[in-house]
């Protein structure tokens, strides 16, 4: 297939690229695979919560055709012209952005949107882009939430048992929470043109998809189709490229589940390379507390060793971080010093 690129606009040249040289590809792949229908499940998750803030999990429960219909509407509504799609921006936080992630000046090569709360589909943003087909849109997305949100109380609540913490809901109840702030977010990486990628592989770098971050939230559970790009930062700083697997779910740490268990599990830093030849699709559902929701480390945590961190609400942990741009820490404002 012959594919024709434009020259790089000034907007595109502000893209960012990382060096790769200190990527490293292990095989086996050094990614921790939790079955969840097996007796160890509990005591896998919180090893890989511990050394990575990150692990694979399957036998996940969720159908595969719930799965599919949310991925054909996703790639059908990604397919159209870029001026109905940009009727259902720009993202406020809820809504289709284009390359521009946030507020604060992060471009990546990478199309998506976000969804807040279930009154984001009466809003009049996503009719134009959608049509029609909004109503079935609606519904295969409510399902694929219902479903994933199942699976994200039951890893919460093996995270609680694997931990001995009495209340096995601790984690879970704030998901179960009819407040709980969750976002879900589709992203589009299409295939970056090889001038965009040719032109910097010859330095060792990769153009970026979506720069390095943590998840702010408890937990983030993440699906995408085969195409590779998703990285974890380990513990000695280096990277290593996550292969895709359309039929598993990735669990990120995030930021208030660090805070939760006093820096005894790591929030993932993570981030997405684009890839010169085909699309990766992703879907995200981002577990969030009720905004009101005080995030301190729990009692069990405190015994033997002192809060690292001062008690802080979702909504301003929430608040403080959409201020800061993507690969910036944010929870060093909340350390106790
Ligand atoms: C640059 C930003 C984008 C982000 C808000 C922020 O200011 C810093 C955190 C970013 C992040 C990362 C995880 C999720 O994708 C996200 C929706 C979130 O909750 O925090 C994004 C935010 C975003 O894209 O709006
Ligand atoms: O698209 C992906 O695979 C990951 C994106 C991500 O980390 C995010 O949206 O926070
Ligand atoms: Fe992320």
């Amino acid at each position: 297939m012959v594919v024709l690129c434009k020259p790089p606009t000034p907007e595109q040249c502000s893209f960012s690229y990382v060096k790769n040289f200190k990527t490293i590809t292990t095989f086996p792949p050094q990614i921790c695979v939790v079955d969840l229908s097996k007796p160890d499940a509990k005591t896998l998750i919180v090893k890989a919560c511990e050394e990575f803030g990150f692990f694979k999990v399957t036998n996940h429960g969720v159908p595969m055709d719930t799965i599919s219909k949310l991925e054909s509407q996703a790639i059908n509504f990604f397919s159209l012209p870029l001026d109905q799609k940009q009727k259902a921006g720009p993202p406020n936080p809820f809504g289709y952005g284009n390359k521009k992630i946030g507020l604060n000046g992060d471009v990546g090569w990478v199309e998506y949107l976000l969804l807040t709360n279930d009154h984001d589909f009466n809003s009049t943003k996503l009719s134009p882009a959608f049509g029609h087909t909004l109503d079935n849109f609606r519904s295969v997305t409510s399902d694929y939430m219902c479903a994933v949100r199942r699976m994200g109380c039951e890893i919460l609540e093996m995270m609680a048992e694997g931990l001995n913490i009495e209340q096995k809901n601790a984690f879970s109840k704030l998901l179960m929470d009819k407040e709980s702030d969750s976002v879900f977010r589709l992203n589009h990486y299409p295939p970056c043109p090889s001038e965009l990628l040719g032109l910097n592989n010859k330095k060792g770098e990769n153009m970026v998809g979506f720069g390095e971050h943590t998840d702010p939230q408890i937990i983030s559970l993440l699906r995408s189709n085969n195409t590779s790009g998703l990285q974890i930062c380990l513990k000695d700083k280096t990277w290593i490229s996550v292969p895709p697997d359309q039929n598993s779910f990735f669990v990120n740490v995030g930021d208030s589940l660090q805070v939760m268990t006093n820096g005894r599990f790591r929030s993932v830093r993570h981030r997405v390379l684009a890839n010169g030849f085909k699309s990766r699709f992703s879907m995200i559902y981002f577990c969030g507390p009720p905004l009101s929701e005080k995030i301190a480390p729990l009692p069990s945590f405190t015994k033997d060793k002192e809060s690292l961190y001062k008690e802080f609400t979702w909504f301003e942990y929430k608040k403080s971080a959409y201020a800061t741009r993507l690969a910036d820490d944010r929870l060093c404002h909340f350390e106790r010093i």
